[in-house]
């Protein structure tokens, strides 16, 4: 992938996508956060512009993990069965409110066998998809064993969650309607944002992603302006100084919008 290759139209992002279900999200704000916009619209995003996003998929075997990310990155879907073998990524470039950001999409194995090969990828995710079957009780009894394993490895007060039913155009909607139920009380529990999907039509594939690319982007702008709190592009960092205040602000002038 040319990671300097304009990035794709219909990956744009200019809003922020609104979630599935306001009962399991991760935020219900209408627009991104206001210091988001405003550090955008000055250009001051920081490193966040050349960032690769880790973002890691995990979940039983067969849930629909691999269809999952094919049908959004490559517009694709296999009816036929491939596990997969260890792990697989894909890379997903995106333009957030003018900036450039990456998603690398981690598939794994849900297969027991390949578990421990996956699970060493698991280290430095920024958002753990665990994906369910919504036609699989079981597949949602285990998604909380598989968000464990993976915050072993992660910091869980700074990584994004989202639990995610796959296979959607194989329920009814009543059977849909009381494993929505079910998912809603996981969600909730384990803090994760909620989503329904099929990679079979596309139901809610690109927009789950869109959602996944924004939140991801708006932590890391949020992150970013928070590391440079005290210190802003312009400041003058004065050189064998006993001052202990290091950061002389160079211009006084007030900001133009929120800091
Ligand atoms: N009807 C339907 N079938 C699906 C959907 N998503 C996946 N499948 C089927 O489910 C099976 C498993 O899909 P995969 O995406 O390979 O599952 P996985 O979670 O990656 O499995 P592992 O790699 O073993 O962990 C395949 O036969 C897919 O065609 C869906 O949305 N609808
Ligand atoms: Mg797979």
């Amino acid at each position: 992938m040319n990671l300097l290759a304009p990035v794709r139209r219909d990956r744009i992002l200019a809003e922020l996508p609104q979630c599935l279900r306001k009962e399991a999200s991760l935020h219900t704000h209408k627009d991104f956060h206001p210091r988001v916009t405003c550090a955008c619209q000055e250009h001051r995003t920081g490193t966040v512009g050349f960032k690769i996003s880790k973002v890691i998929v995990v979940g039983d075997l067969s849930v629909g993990k691999t269809c999952l990310i094919n049908r959004f990155c490559k517009d694709t879907f296999d009816k036929n069965y491939k596990a997969t073998i260890g792990v697989d990524f894909e890379m997903e470039r995106f333009e957030v409110l003018g900036v450039p950001f990456s998603l690398q999409l981690w598939d794994t194995a849900g297969q027991e066998r390949f578990k421990c090969i996956a699970s060493t990828y698991y280290r430095g995710a920024q958002a753990i998809i665990i994906v369910f079957n919504l036609n699989d009780v079981t597949s949602l009894e285990h998604t909380k064993q598989w968000l464990a394993d993976a915050l072993k490895e992660n910091d869980p007060s700074s990584v994004l969650l989202f639990l995610v039913g796959s296979k959607k155009d194989l329920s009814t909607p009543a059977q849909y309607a009381l494993m929505e139920k079910d998912a809603l009380k996981v969600a909730k529990e384990i803090k994760a944002e909620f989503w329904a999907v099929s990679s079979l039509t596309g139901e809610n594939v690109r927009e789950f992603f869109f959602r996944v690319a924004a939140l991801n982007f708006e932590a890391n702008v949020l992150a970013e302006l928070e590391k440079s709190g005290a210190r802003r592009i312009g400041d003058v960092v004065r050189i064998n100084s006993d001052d202990s205040n290091l950061y002389l602000t160079a211009s006084k002038k007030k900001p133009t919008c929120c800091h």
